[in-house]
């Protein structure tokens, strides 16, 4: 699991921004522009550096959402599917992007149904596979909610793979699961997803 504690700059930036302006300058230039020609300027001195610091947000333990909380009535599983979600491949910096689909069995709370996306939303904006953001999403939400059971399915494309390299679309599916689900909560949770993925 990712230890968002080590990674954290400040409280509200997740990167240094002027090392960053300075290594954008030097990309460009790497790539033979002219940093300074017109339609350059902003893109290294702010643009890109913006970007870089809300695309790692998932750095800061203090943008994480308030997971606020309501009594469960039931144990039955919340299953949420249909998340989209936009993360930055550790090996290219290129996007992986998709849709996240989540169940999970409450402990003694519910979580607001929004907090959901919004928590994968603040994952996914780091440095990662989609394996370990997968993980990431699952335990921590694990942790969050006091769930004893949460399940996790990404599907993804990795623009690494559309746009160079292989130069092929194709779907990467990870799948995680903590504690213990019951038979029926697996079938529940597949068929929701199979719902969401239009392939019932
Ligand atoms: N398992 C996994 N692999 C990933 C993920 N994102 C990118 N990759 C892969 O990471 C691998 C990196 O392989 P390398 O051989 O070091 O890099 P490369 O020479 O750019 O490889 P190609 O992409 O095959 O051109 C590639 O096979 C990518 O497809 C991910 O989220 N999970
Ligand atoms: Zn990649």
């Amino acid at each position: 699991m990712t230890d968002h504690s080590q990674l954290t700059q400040s409280d509200h930036e997740s990167i240094d921004r002027e090392k960053a302006r300075r290594a954008t300058r030097l990309l460009l230039e790497a790539l033979g522009e002219d940093p300074d020609r017109p339609g350059l300027e902003d893109t290294w001195e702010r643009r890109v550096p913006d970007a870089f610091a809300t695309l790692t947000d998932g750095n800061r333990a203090e943008a994480k959402p308030t997971m606020r909380t309501f009594d469960a009535d039931s144990e039955d599983l919340v299953v949420k599917t249909g998340i989209p979600f936009y993360s930055l491949c550790e090996h290219h910096l290129l996007p992986f992007h998709g849709t996240a689909h989540i169940a999970y069995r409450p402990g003694e709370e519910v979580v607001g149904l929004s907090k959901l996306a919004r928590y994968v939303r603040w994952q996914s904006r780091q440095l990662t596979m989609q394996e370990r953001l997968t993980n990431d999403i699952a335990s921590g939400l694990a942790d969050e909610l006091d769930a004893p059971t949460v399940l996790v399915e990404m599907n993804a494309t990795h623009l690494c793979e559309a746009m160079r390299g292989i130069e092929t679309e194709s779907t990467t599916t990870t799948r995680t699961t903590v504690g213990d689900p019951t038979d029926v909560e697996r079938e529940q949770f597949h068929a929701a997803v199979a719902r969401a993925e239009g392939q019932q």
